[in-house]
């Protein structure tokens, strides 16, 4: 990381954080290397602190009640890149006085996709599992009993792990902490995740899978008439997934019951492969609508609040229950459900709504919520064995090394609408600037998934500069390219739209902020060479060292329109080699 900073940068750096770190405690100890005991009431922690290249890293055991444990405090310094915790939320760089724009009905219905303490988050500013500055970064590494976040509190940045109720017998690890500085934003970033990846074993698969996905042209008016006509138009595109989502089922819980009109979901993977694809299949394994059979039949499987099953969120016109995942029976059902639609073919699961998993209630085992999410989600890999699991409105730190994709940001849209509120709600704008300040993640946590293009031109609202500006990104990102379109309402031009996306993929991409709501990504090894793409999510045009980039657009440059690319070898043992020539 320092390599790629001038003498002057470094030195600036240091005299910016000089004399900062004497701010810097641990549990209330100016940080210092050594081992520390660190009691309080009902419990106890033991962390050694260690020196790392531009940091330090704490790691230590708990046991006891510790309940909000306060961890670290840091000198506070705006502007912020604030995290949220699951696929949806908004990962903006604030100033002071920024607040979460709570929509209307959102904290009633919606507040466990904002936090797993959202009442924190109404208090003030909150960022989960990591924040970072413009030359330094804080986060934990792992999520495996608590949930690690950072708040404001005066001057001060307070880092904190919420172990909810949670009582330990006997000493657990305590999710290892980084502080790092020293160098720029994006680049600590990829430095932490490369360290949490490696903390987690996380799953990064060789390929991405190329898919096609049913929700962004259909939503929930998809028929089974229309997936067929799509399965055959596919055989025209470089797909390999076809990927039914939301729509097919009798009710949410109810997996196995396609709704009226669709065959079973043993016939649509059987149609699907036939049709030449790998079957992909939606769910949202961890939910129950209170209308659905499971919940009439299990009502005990239910995360409860006072003895009751809580209702954990409200969609589809309905209540919607969380299943309790520390409860062996729900492990059991879990384990049949995805057994039997890995043996009847599908081969990927867009996995929805999990954070629902981790919602705060009264469970089987006495654990925390995060402990339970983590016992659902390793059921489901176990079940799947070696298929594609997408997360999605997941738990990010938690679900590293269980998922093998996770989307990391709110939907797209067909529209682009600039009013609508940076609180996780979909819009095609925060979805892209998701993907730019949550590309530290890709390859590191797992493959990051954007969501989907939209190349057609007919029945949406978006301009070809904006369905360019959506596709390049994420190309150039190297996230995961899966369509919802209507494929007879794509022509040409649309297809070649994917295939120019696919060629900025296969690189190393890093994320800089060029000026408000500009990026630029650099991408090294891509089936294009090296390629630069500005983006401009703004309203306005901006100029980026004399290269004008229209609002809700991009520039794209290519090594080869640089440097005159000749020609590209792939040797037998699947080695690319790309030949340039330049013009002396
Ligand atoms: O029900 C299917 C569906 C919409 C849900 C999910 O996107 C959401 C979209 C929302 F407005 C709210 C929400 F909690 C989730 C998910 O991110 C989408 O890709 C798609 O699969």
């Amino acid at each position: 990381v320092r390599e790629n900073l001038t003498d002057g940068a470094v030195g600036a750096i240091k005299e910016e954080i000089g004399g900062k770190e004497e701010q810097v405690r641990l549990c209330g100890v100016h940080v210092q290397e050594g081992c520390f005991v660190h009691s309080f009431e009902g419990g106890s922690l033991s962390f050694q602190v260690e020196r790392v290249p531009l940091g330090w890293v704490v790691r230590g055991t708990v046991e006891g009640r510790p309940g909000r444990l306060e961890v670290v405090r840091l000198p506070l310094r705006f502007p912020l890149l604030l995290h949220s915790w699951e696929s949806w939320g908004a990962c903006p760089l604030v100033d002071e006085g920024w607040r979460f724009p709570w929509g209307e009905r959102q904290y009633e219905d919606w507040r466990y996709t904002v936090s797993p303490v959202p009442e924190l988050m109404r208090e003030g500013v909150v960022s989960d599992y990591l924040v970072a500055w413009e030359h330094g970064m804080a986060g934990f590494l792992t999520s495996r009993y608590a949930h690690g976040f950072f708040t404001v509190e005066g001057e001060e940045l307070v880092g904190y792990l919420e172990f909810f109720d949670r009582e330990f017998e006997e000493p657990v690890p305590l999710e290892p902490l980084v502080v790092l500085e020293g160098a720029r934003m994006w680049e600590l970033l990829e430095g932490y995740a490369t360290m949490a990846g490696r903390e987690n074993r996380a799953r990064v698969p060789a390929y991405s899978p190329l898919g096609w996905c049913s929700w962004y042209h259909y939503f929930l008016d998809l028929t089974w008439d229309e997936v067929r006509k799509n399965l055959a138009r596919a055989r025209e595109w470089p797909f390999e997934v076809f990927q039914v989502d939301d729509a097919y089922e009798a009710d949410i819980g109810d997996w196995l019951e396609p709704r009226e009109g669709f065959p079973s979901v043993e016939e649509m993977a059987r149609v699907i492969k036939e049709a030449g694809f790998r079957p992909g299949i939606w769910t949202a394994p961890f939910c129950a609508s209170s209308t659905s059979r499971v919940f009439r039949e299990h009502p005990e499987w239910f995360v409860k609040e006072d003895g009751r099953p809580r209702v954990a969120f409200r969609n589809w016109d309905k209540d919607i229950h969380a299943l309790d995942l520390s409860n062996p029976e729900v492990q059991d059902h879990l384990t049949g459900l995805f057994s039997s639609l890995r043996a009847v073919g599908y081969e990927y699961f867009k996995i929805d709504f999990l954070f629902a998993g981790a919602v705060p209630g009264e469970r089987y085992l006495k654990v925390s919520p995060v402990e339970a999410y983590r016992m659902g989600l390793e059921t489901i890999r176990e079940a799947v064995g070696d298929a594609f699991i997408l997360g999605c409105g997941a738990p990010l730190l938690p679900s590293v090394g269980l998922v093998d994709g996770m989307r990391i940001g709110p939907d797209t849209t067909p529209f682009w609408d600039r009013s609508i509120p940076d609180n996780g709600a979909p819009a095609i704008r925060y979805a892209l600037r998701n993907a730019l300040h949550r590309a530290f993640m890709h390859r590191r946590f797992w493959l990051n998934d954007p969501d989907c293009l939209l190349l057609r031109k007919e029945r949406i609202s978006l301009s070809e500069e904006e369905r360019r500006t959506f596709a390049l990104t994420a190309g150039a990102l190297d996230g995961m390219l899966v369509d919802s379109d209507d494929l007879a309402l794509v022509d040409e031009e649309g297809k070649a739209l994917l295939h120019e996306a696919l060629s900025l993929t296969g690189g190393r991409p890093h994320v800089r902020r060029c000026g408000e709501a500009c990026y630029e990504v650099i991408s090294e090894g891509t089936r294009s060479g090296m390629v630069r793409l500005l983006v401009n999510l703004s309203e306005e045009a901006k100029v980026v060292e004399g290269t004008t980039v229209p609002p809700h657009g991009t520039v794209l440059e290519r090594e080869e329109q640089a440097l005159g690319l000749s020609r590209r070898v792939e040797e037998r043992d699947g080695r690319r080699f790309t030949y340039y020539h330049r013009e002396e």
